[in-house]
């Protein structure tokens, strides 16, 4: 049996069943094992046709066959946490029970028994088993206020009744309760049988696709207990993984969307690489001899947006602005999200048209410098500075008409100012590097 010997990174269980979907089971539980960089294995237990809308069948594995898959992770690698979720039969409770006894596992019990959307996920013969033969092998189970009620044999319709419930469901043998407050007041609530506390995670309700939440919030108590980390901190951290997993959920069926476990750590992949384009960005414009003469009054910026950016703490930019000095261009402050307006606005106006479209930067206006962009063959469209509307940001409306007027995103957007207004050009591209480079270019041609 084997842990990762170079990295110790622990290795992780689910014992649950797959959704055609991809929203809740072993998808989830496979994707948030992956986030929290733990390795994941499973034994699938049901396979279930099933997709937003709700379960459409269900076709179980022989209790030999989950054993065997069980047997075969076990035997091979050093798995301490592992966690269940759908367990459909009495047979398939009784057989990972069996399991979870002889490989030792630390378990976190996932007590489902239906989908949000519909579709029983335990036969009621299966229940008092579970009850009885599994409940009391587990670390720490975490039902949400439904199945905390069945559970417990009482309604739990408030966090008062979260709390006697709590304390039934330990009575059954298990060390650790956790309602999740998700059907409730959005906090959860963890009661410990060792110490007899309760402990109060809050929390707010947040809007997104919910699919696959309970599965989500078991496997990542699951990664986190496998990292060592302590039981509170563990719920914490999962009860944040949910909710971001929640908040980044994709519409992809007709029904309850499903929550996005890996959407994240893709956009903190993002965060970085967007960070990166524009830092060598600015170190191409800084290394040029030839660009600080371009760069306006109002100094300049180049920015580049994650992908689906919303607003400008989506788009990486200079802090401070670029300034020229000394006949070179300079950063004046870090590269950071949220670090510009006018540049971001521009690229937040392209990329509602044009996904692809993520950077932008602002040169100064001159005839020759447009006359130069045109003969570079970039597509050139402008607006009115002096249009005003009431609450609406200039750069916003104004790139919005430029981009409508041209019919997709040009090149270039340009202005040729109001009052008090320098007039501005700005370059858009796909990347801020390859605009920078565009932009030492430019300024090559210029007298
Ligand atoms: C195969 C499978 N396992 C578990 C569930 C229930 O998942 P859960 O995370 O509780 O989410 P909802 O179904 O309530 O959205 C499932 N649906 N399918
Ligand atoms: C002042 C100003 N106006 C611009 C325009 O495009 O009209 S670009 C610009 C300078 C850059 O500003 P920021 O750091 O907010 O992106």
């Amino acid at each position: 049996m084997t842990e990762n010997p170079l990295t110790k990174i622990p290795i992780v269980m689910t014992i649950a069943g797959s959704d055609s979907g991809g929203g809740a089971g072993i998808a989830a539980d496979l994707k948030t094992f992956a986030s929290f960089g733990v390795h994941g294995t499973c034994a699938i237990t049901s396979v279930t046709a099933q997709n937003t809308t709700g379960v459409l069948e269900t076709f179980d594995l022989a209790p030999g066959a989950i054993a065997s898959q069980i047997e075969a992770v076990c035997s091979d690698m050093k798995i301490k946490w592992a966690k269940t979720g759908m367990l459909a039969s009495a047979e398939i409770v009784k057989q990972v029970a069996k399991q979870v006894k002889k490989h030792g596992l630390s378990l976190v019990l996932d007590p489902v028994m239906a989908a949000e959307a519909g579709g029983d996920l335990l036969q009621k013969e299966a229940f008092s088993v579970l009850i009885e033969e599994l409940l009391p092998l587990c670390k720490v189970t975490t039902p949400n206020a439904f199945e905390a009620g069945a559970l417990a044999g009482i309604p739990v319709k408030n966090p008062e009744d979260a709390k006697l419930a709590a304390r039934k469901i330990a009575d059954l043998g298990v060390e650790a309760v956790i309602v999740t407050g998700g059907h409730l007041d959005a906090t959860d609530l963890i009661y410990e049988s060792v110490s007899d506390t309760f402990t109060r995670i809050p929390g707010t309700f947040v809007s997104g696709g919910t699919h696959g939440s309970g599965c989500t919030y078991s496997a990542a108590m699951t990664a986190c207990l496998a990292c060592d980390d302590r039981l509170e901190i563990s719920a914490m951290k999962a009860k944040n993984f949910v909710v971001q997993a929640i908040q980044r959920s994709m519409p992809v069926g007709r029904g309850v969307g499903p929550v996005n476990p890996l959407g994240k750590a893709l956009e903190d992949k993002e965060r970085y690489l967007a960070l990166e384009d524009v830092k060598e960005a600015v170190l191409i414009l800084a290394d040029s001899h030839e660009f600080a003469k371009l760069i306006p009054e109002v100094g300049c910026n180049i920015g580049m947006a994650i992908p689906g950016a919303r607003n400008y703490e989506d788009v990486a930019a200079v802090e401070g602005r670029i300034v020229r000095c000394r006949g070179r261009a300079n950063p004046v402050g870090c590269i950071d999200f949220g670090a510009s307006k006018h540049v971001a606005g521009v690229i937040l106006a392209a990329l509602r048209e044009q996904p692809g479209i993520r950077a932008a930067m602002n040169v100064k206006y001159s005839e020759e410098i447009l006359a130069t962009c045109r003969s570079l063959g970039l597509g050139i469209s402008l607006f009115d500075r002096e249009k005003e509307t009431e609450g609406v940001s200039t750069i916003d409306r104004g790139s919005s008409e430029a981009i409508k007027e041209y019919g997709g995103v040009p090149g270039v957007i340009y202005d040729e100012g109001g009052v008090g207004k320098e007039p501005m050009i700005r370059l858009l591209g796909t990347g801020a590097s390859e605009l920078a480079k565009l932009a030492v270019e430019l300024a090559r041609k210029i007298e």
